[in-house]
Formats: C-alpha cells, structure tokens, sequence
C-alpha cells in the first residue's frame, strides 16, 4: 500500500491509505516534533497530523518537514483558508479540517495539497462531495454514530471513503477497519500527552508498530 511520497504531496486517498492509523498529534514543544515523528515513522506511521491547537504548531510542522524525510506531515485543526495557507507555507502537505467549509475546501485546492473535510452529517458529505471531496474524516466519529452511522452512510454515500475519528482506541480500532466504506481511523492513542511529557520515545514508537499492523478492509 505504501507509496513513494519523496518530492510530492499526496492525494486525500494517499493520505487515508498508507497506514490503518493517522496519528493525531498535540505537540507542547517545538523539540518534541522531530523525535516524535521519527519515533512514528520507526514503527511504520508516516502520515502524521499535527493539530493547529496549539501555539508551537506551525513551528513543529516546520520542523518534521525539514528534518524528517520519511514522513509525510500534515496539518490537523483547519478550520479556515488561512489556517490552510498557514499550514502550506510551514510545509504541510495535507490538511484534515474537524468541520466543512466550501472557503477551506477552496483554499486547500488552490494550494494544491490534500484535505480529507470532517463531516458529521450527510448534508456535510454532500457539500464535500459538490467540491469534489470523496475522502472524509467523520468526526467525531464515536458520540455522532460509530460504527452504525457508517453502516448506514454505505448505502447513498457508497462511493466515499471515510478516516473515523474522535473516541478511537486501539480497543475498538478494529471494529471500524473491518467496515467496506473505512480507509483508516485517525487518533490520539498513539501520541499519549504523558508519553510526549516523559519524551518516551520508544513508547510511542511500540504504539505505532501496534497501529501499523492493524488489519484492515
Ligand atoms: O483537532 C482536530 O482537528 C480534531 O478534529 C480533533 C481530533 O481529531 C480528535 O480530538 C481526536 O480524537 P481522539 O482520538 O478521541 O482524541
């Protein structure tokens, strides 16, 4: 499934598939950024979504951009065309939005890098599907539906693929994974705030080998 990303960004589904798991990612220290990713990348994650919540964000994509080559960084948290402008500019080669809007759908495709648009209801996919997004992060995907909601979305929205996220655990990952319409699940599991503290690095790097031999789909 893994494909050579060297010099390019990827396509939403690119995104989606390289991986059963997309890492989101909270980082407090600039620091942080590099040994996380490589800590990542070392048990076979390589998309990773850094979340724009928090003041060392951008500086943080910046950094795994520079100095991480084997991953692929993205921004998560887009909530506007200039977050997104933001995000590019530090070197994020995707996007992942919690919500939809037709400005940050606008803006990623000018920039040309990739967004997978959080969605919750069908009115949302179909605004994403009008802008020509068929990728879609379902957010959040436990308190708004589960994995029923994304049973019943496979009959009209049968040609979307969808990135579960919010409330997935290495607990329940699988019960998501085994659905037709799931690419991948997105989650904070693999980037624990005491684990990221401690600057556990082996730790995370156990999370994700787990994450990366998820089965899917
Ligand atoms: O920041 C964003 O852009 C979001 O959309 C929220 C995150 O995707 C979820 O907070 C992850 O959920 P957990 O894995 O349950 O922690």
């Amino acid at each position: 499934m893994a494909v050579n990303m060297a010099n390019r960004r990827p396509t939403p589904m690119e995104v989606m598939q390289d991986a059963a798991v997309i890492p989101v990612i909270v980082l407090q220290e600039t620091a942080h950024a590099v040994p996380l990713a490589r800590a990542l990348v070392a048990g076979g994650i390589r998309m990773l979504e850094v979340t724009l919540r928090t003041p060392v964000a951008l500086a943080c994509i910046e950094a795994i951009a520079k100095e991480v080559p084997d991953a692929v960084v993205g921004a998560g948290t887009v909530r506007s065309a200039a977050d997104a402008q933001a995000a590019a500019l530090a070197g994020a080669r995707f996007a992942v939005s919690p919500g939809y809007t037709h400005a940050v759908g606008k803006a990623c495709h000018d920039l040309g890098i990739a967004l997978l648009p959080g969605v919750a209801t069908g009115s949302e996919i179909m605004m994403a599907q009008e802008d020509g997004y068929t990728a879609l992060k379902f957010f959040p995907a436990v308190p708004a539906g589960g994995a029923g909601m994304l049973k019943a979305w496979h009959g009209p929205f049968n040609d979307v693929k969808f990135c579960p996220t919010g409330g997935i655990t290495a607990g329940n990952a699988r019960e998501f994974l085994a659905l037709p319409n799931v690419a991948c699940v997105g989650g904070s599991w693999l980037t624990p705030a005491d684990a990221l503290a401690a600057q556990d690095w082996g730790r995370i790097t156990r999370l994700a080998t787990e994450a990366a031999a998820l089965p899917r789909s």
